[in-house]
């Protein structure tokens, strides 16, 4: 049985989390860790979200949390998650990271850290979404460069940042597929007399609002047709099982630092 931390353990991933543990054979939920100060620690980190009472309390004691832990389980923000790689590299764990709004300097400050620990990071865990990054790829292969390619995402009006880890993972794999550097071709937003669009960018479009859990599109625009590829999302337990199976999968391979695709295989 793989014992996991979960992270953010009040979040509206951390309590997804804490329910797709109790459903997937092989996984336990040993700890719940919040930051201090929290209004629900020491509460039952199970019972906070409807389900029976476990016994593990919602702490904010990291040290004692992680001890005797085999995976972390993270969805919270960059520096969080920069803080508790390095800890999982230091004590051996398995760490899964689901936060998303990472600067370029943060993305790569967590690919150089080393260490024995198994990380798997991702901006989307659904297989869903992973699969949709193949096809986006393929179709940005396929198509002349006269098709204009445009990222559409919808989030719910708490979500923080933009645009989402999602979107900028199909802009990659767009941009993997034209063999162009996303960095210096993405228009990330647009405002004013922007002029014409240049030709070759990658553009992104972001809408927030109510409780959309999760919207991506990937627009190839050309002269006289165009082609969607789309995924919605219906609820967070998507994200939740590929992060829990993540961490299954991540329990016996070697240090390093893999993707959803690791995982799923594609
Ligand atoms: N990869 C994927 O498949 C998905 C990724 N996400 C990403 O996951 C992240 C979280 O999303 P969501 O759950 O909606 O956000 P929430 O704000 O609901 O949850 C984040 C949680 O992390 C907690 N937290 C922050 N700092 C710490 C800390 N130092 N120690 C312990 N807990 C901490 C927050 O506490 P507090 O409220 O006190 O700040 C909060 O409970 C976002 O980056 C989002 O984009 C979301 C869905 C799917
Ligand atoms: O914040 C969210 O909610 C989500 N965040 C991820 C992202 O930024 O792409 C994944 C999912 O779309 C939900």
């Amino acid at each position: 049985m793989q014992k996991i931390t979960v992270l953010g353990a009040t979040g509206r991933m951390g309590q997804a989390i804490i329910h797709a543990i109790a459903q997937i054979d092989g996984a336990a939920l040993y700890s719940a860790l919040e930051r201090e100060g929290v209004d629900a620690i020491g509460k039952d980190a199970r019972a906070l979200t409807g389900l029976e009472p476990s016994g593990v309390l919602i702490t904010s004691n990291v040290d004692e949390a992680l001890d005797g832990s085999d995976a972390i389980i993270d969805f919270t923000a960059p520096q969080v998650s920069i803080d508790y790689a390095k800890k999982a590299h230091a004590l051996g764990l398995v760490h899964v990271i689901g936060t998303t709004g990472w600067t370029a300097e943060e993305d790569a400050e967590i690919a150089s850290l080393s260490g024995n620990g198994r990380l798997v990071k991702a901006g989307n865990m659904s297989l869903g979404v992973n699969l949709l990054m193949g096809l986006v790829k393929k179709a940005a292969a396929a198509l002349p460069e006269d098709f204009d390619i445009e990222v559409l995402e919808m989030h719910h009006r708490m979500k923080v940042d933009a645009p989402s880890g999602t979107a900028l993972m199909l802009g990659e794999a767009a941009a993997e597929g034209r063999e162009i550097d996303l960095a210096s071709n993405a228009v990330r937003a647009r405002d004013g007399i922007t002029g014409a669009r240049e030709p070759g960018t990658i553009g992104f479009a972001t809408l927030r609002g109510g409780t959309v859990i999760g919207d991506h599109s990937v627009v190839f625009a050309g002269s006289n047709e165009r082609i969607e590829l789309s995924h919605h999302a219906q609820d967070r337990s998507i994200f939740a099982n590929g992060a829990v199976h993540a961490s299954l999968w991540a329990q016996d391979k070697a240090p390093g630092l893999y993707s959803m695709a690791d995982v799923l295989g594609l």
